[in-house]
C-alpha cells in the first residue's frame, strides 16, 4: 500500500467537479493494489492500512495530478525529418520539395518501411520513456506509415509489442487511409484495406481504434462512411483526422458513426460542433501542430465548448511535428487557442480518456480508478502552462507502482 501524503494541491479531475481539476488542499491518497482506494485526510487512511509493505510519500510540497492521457500520435515511424522541417522555417514548401527530395507522408513512409523492427521498436520507446518522465501514463499510437499490408500489419504488432516493454498504457489505432497506394488508386485501395487487412487485424486482435485522414487530395467524407463502417464490423471503434484545412464533412460522418474522437478541427462549423456534442464524440485539439505548421486558421476551442463538447489536448508526435510533452501542447493550447489553465488541464487527464473511452478506469484521481499519477515539485498546479520547457515532474505512479 502506499499513501501520498498530505498533497499540497491534489488535482482529482473528479467527473462532476465545478472548477474542472477537482483542487483538494492538504488530502491525502491511499492507493492498494494498482488501484486509488481512498482519498481523504491522512488521519482516515492510515487506520486503513493492512500492509507490511506500506510506504508513504510526503506530498506537503507537491502538486499530485492524474497521469496525462495523450490520444492522438504517430509515434511508430523510421528516422526523423529534421531536414524537412528546419528548411520549412524559412523556405515556402515548394522550395522545401526542391532542397529536401523526400517529404511529408511520403517519406516517413519510405523510411518505415526501411526500418528494421529493431530500431522501431527502440525509437519508439526511448520517445515513450521521455513521455513517462514528463507525466504521460496513456499514450494512443496509430499505424499509417505502410501503404502495404505488410508495413501496416508490421507496425501493429509493433506497436502491440511496446504494450509489454513500457509501463504505459498503450491503445493501438489502424490508419490505413492514411494515403494510398498511388497505384492502386483510392478506391482500390480502400477495397483493398477492407477485404485483406481488416480480417487479419481482427484475427490477430490487432488494434482498438480505425482512423482516417479525410482531406482535399487524400480521402473523402463518403469515403470516411464506407471505411470506417466496414472497421467498424470488424470490431474496431471509429476516429477521425478531419477539419484541418476545409470544412470537408468528415465531422458529419464522425457524429453519425458515433465516433470515440475527430481531431485537427480547425474548420469545424458551428452546427457540427453541436451535432459532435450531441453524439458525445470527443474532439481533439492539437495546437502542436498549428504551431509547426503556422496553420493559417488556429483551431477555435471556444465555440466547441459553448456547444457541450468534450474537448482533449494531444501532442499528435509525428515527424512533421516532434511534440512529445504534454505541458507544452496545454501551454499552447492556453496562450495560442485561449483555453483556461483549468480546461487544459482536464483536456490532457480526463477527457483524453474519454477520447479513447477508459474513463472508467483511467484519467482522473478517483477511487476505484487505476492509481496513474504524476507528482510534481510545484508550488501551484498552474506552472503546467506558465513555466514553459520546464519539467517538474518528480514522480510517476503507473497502476500502483512508483517509477521514477
Ligand atoms: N496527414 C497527416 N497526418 C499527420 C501528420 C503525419 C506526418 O506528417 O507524418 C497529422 O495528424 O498531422
Amino acid at each position: 500500500m502506499l499513501i501520498l501524503k498530505d498533497c499540497r494541491e491534489l488535482l482529482t479531475v473528479k467527473e462532476n467537479a465545478k472548477d474542472l481539476i477537482g483542487l483538494m488542499n492538504n488530502t491525502s491518497v491511499l492507493i492498494k493494489g494498482e488501484r486509488i482506494k481512498k482519498i481523504g485526510p491522512y488521519e482516515e487512511l492510515i487506520k486503513l492500512v493492512d500492509d507490511e509493505d506500506f510506504e508513504e510519500i510526503d506530498c506537503s510540497d507537491k502538486v499530485v495530478m492524474p497521469g496525462y492521457v495523450d490520444s492522438h500520435t504517430h509515434l511508430l515511424f523510421g528516422k526523423s525529418r529534421v531536414d524537412e522541417y528546419v528548411a520549412s522555417l524559412t523556405n515556402a514548401s515548394a522550395e522545401v520539395k526542391k532542397l529536401v527530395k523526400l517529404v511529408g507522408l511520403e517519406a516517413s513512409i519510405f523510411y518505415t518501411k526501411n526500418a528494421s523492427d529493431e530500431e522501431l521498436i527502440e525509437s519508439s520507446l526511448t520517445k515513450l520513456k521521455r513521455m513517462l518522465l514528463s507525466g504521460t501514463t496513456t499514450v494512443e499510437i496509430k499505424s499509417g506509415y505502410g501503404i502495404d499490408k505488410e508495413t501496416e500489419l508490421r507496425q501493429l504488432r509493433l506497436i502491440n509489442k511496446l504494450k509489454e516493454k513500457t509501463p504505459q498504457t498503450i491503445l493501438s489505432t489502424y490508419l490505413g487511409a492514411h494515403y494510398f497506394d498511388l497505384e492502386m488508386g483510392k478506391e482500390k485501395y480502400i477495397d483493398f484495406m477492407i477485404s485483406e487487412v481488416l480480417p487479419i487485424i481482427k484475427e490477430e486482435n490487432l488494434a482498438d481504434f480505425s482512423d482516417i485522414w479525410v482531406d482535399d487530395g487524400y480521402y473523402t467524407a463518403e469515403d470516411a462512411d464506407r471505411f470506417l463502417s466496414a472497421c467498424l464490423d470488424f470490431g474496431l471503434v471509429p476516429t477521425l483526422h478531419s477539419e484541418c484545412y476545409s470544412a470537408i464533412g468528415g465531422a458529419k460522418v464522425a457524429a453519425k458513426l458515433k465516433a470515440a474522437n475527430i481531431g485537427h478541427l480547425n474548420y469545424l462549423t458551428r452546427e457540427d460542433a453541436k451535432a459532435l456534442a450531441e453524439n458525445n464524440v470527443v474532439g481533439i485539439i492539437i495546437p502542436t501542430t498549428d504551431f509547426s505548421v503556422a496553420h493559417p486558421k488556429p483551431v477555435d476551442p471556444s465555440y466547441m465548448l459553448e456547444e457541450g463538447m468534450n474537448l482533449a489536448i494531444a501532442t499528435n508526435l509525428n515527424p512533421g511535428n516532434w511534440f512529445e510533452s504534454m505541458d507544452l501542447a496545454m501551454t499552447l493550447a492556453c496562450r495560442n487557442h485561449e483555453m483556461t489553465e483549468r480546461q487544459a488541464i482536464r483536456s490532457a487527464t480526463l477527457n483524453g480518456a474519454k477520447a479513447l473511452r477508459i474513463e472508467k478506469d483511467y484519467g482522473s484521481i478517483e477511487e476505484g480508478k487505476y492509481a496513474d499519477i504524476q507528482i510534481r515539485d510545484s508550488d501551484s498546479y498552474k506552472n503546467v502552462v506558465y513555466k514553459v520547457g520546464v519539467n517538474e515532474v518528480v514522480q510517476v505512479i503507473k497502476k500502483g507502482k512508483k517509477l521514477i
